[in-house]
């Protein structure tokens, strides 16, 4: 022994229960390893910093675990607080924003110039591999104006879109840098003008285009629950057929969000689930976990109900 060379004294013990947990991981790393998963990251779910942090991280950790992670974020209380502060009135309409063209101008702002830049920032902590695009790069989106119907009345959006055509080569080039897109769903209509597109609405449009395995959507709920408002039952498991039975039924943003998980799921997309986003490191607990962390939509199943966490309980 050298000089120099020291002893630790009573060494402390490695917790075995470390290695359960990374070895738990096991089946869930096969199965997404090379995969791409879309993870929409919804404007609820970005209530505090330590919040974002943590997504960052979970997005990192994917992408080195060897799965193709794509973000599509949203945005919409930030769009509304901006909007606010401009004096410019917020109204939504069958969960979609009523978008004149001096709105248009704020959306773009605030989802591509603040929110993608913030979550690229974030991501870009743990190595070089974030980039931001919006629906208008590389022919990414192609978007359709659309209306929306509320009470059996027709309802004008303005420059709200829906997607009509995805061109996802930019996204695919990016995936196979081994970087991640970090995708706004802001999108040009065919003569070049610019649509405010829902978040959910583009994330289930890039997911089939990509022929992802899984949409994970994170939100501030726990999931679907089956009579919001009035019971506490959450949807743990339906099917396509089952969910699209329940569209007509459903209020607020949870129209745009469970449309989506219908459109990918019939899209060809094995599954698409709704976790909670305000559980810091949601995106890990809902890959690397089998036991049904909010509501997942995939073909053949029974529908399955339960109830909330309890409070303080961790998911
Ligand atoms: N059946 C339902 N189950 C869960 N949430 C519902 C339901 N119906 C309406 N909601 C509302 O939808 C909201 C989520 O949509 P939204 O506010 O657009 O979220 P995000 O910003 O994540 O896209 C919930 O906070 C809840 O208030
Ligand atoms: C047409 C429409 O409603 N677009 C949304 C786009 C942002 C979004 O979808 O944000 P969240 O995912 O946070 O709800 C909006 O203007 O709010």
């Amino acid at each position: 022994m050298t000089e120099s060379s020291s002893v630790i004294q009573n060494p402390r013990r490695p917790d075995p229960a470390k290695a359960r947990t990374l070895a738990a991981a096991l089946p869930w790393l096969k199965r997404y390893h090379g995969r791409t998963i879309v993870v929409k990251y919804g404007g609820n779910a970005m209530t505090d910093d330590a919040l974002k942090v943590a997504f960052a991280e979970d997005i990192a950790f994917l992408r080195f675990a060897g799965f193709k992670p794509v973000v599509v974020h949203g945005g919409g209380p930030q769009i509304s607080r901006m909007l606010d502060k401009l004096g410019i009135k917020s109204e939504f309409r069958g969960g979609l924003r009523v978008t004149t063209p001096e709105a248009m101008d704020v959306v773009r702002m605030v989802l591509v110039g603040q929110v993608q830049r913030e979550l690229v920032g974030l991501i870009n902590q743990h190595g070089a591999l974030a980039v931001g695009l919006s629906g208008e790069d590389a022919g990414l989106f192609t978007a359709e104006p659309t209306n929306t119907v509320v009470d059996g009345e027709e309802v004008d959006l303005g420059l709200v879109g829906e997607v009509a055509k995805v061109r996802p080569e930019a996204v695919l080039d990016l995936i196979e840098a081994g970087r991640v897109p970090v995708v706004s769903s802001v999108a040009p209509d065919v003569n070049g003008l610019v649509h405010n597109v829902n978040a959910d609405t583009a994330a289930a449009a890039l997911a089939i285009a990509l022929g992802a395995e899984k949409l994970l959507v994170l939100t501030d709920v726990e999931g679907l629950y089956r009579d919001y408002g009035n019971s506490d039952d959450l949807i743990q498991e339906i099917s396509p057929e089952a969910l699209g039975e329940m569209l007509p039924r459903l209020d607020a943003g949870m129209v745009p969000k469970m449309r989506a998980c219908y459109e990918a799921v019939t899209g060809g997309v094995p599954r698409a689930t709704v976790v909670d986003g305000r559980e810091p490191h949601a995106v890990l607990l809902e890959i690397f976990t089998d036991e049904g962390v909010g509501t997942q939509v995939l073909p053949g199943v029974a529908t399955r109900m339960r109830k909330p966490y309890a409070t303080g309980e961790q998911a």
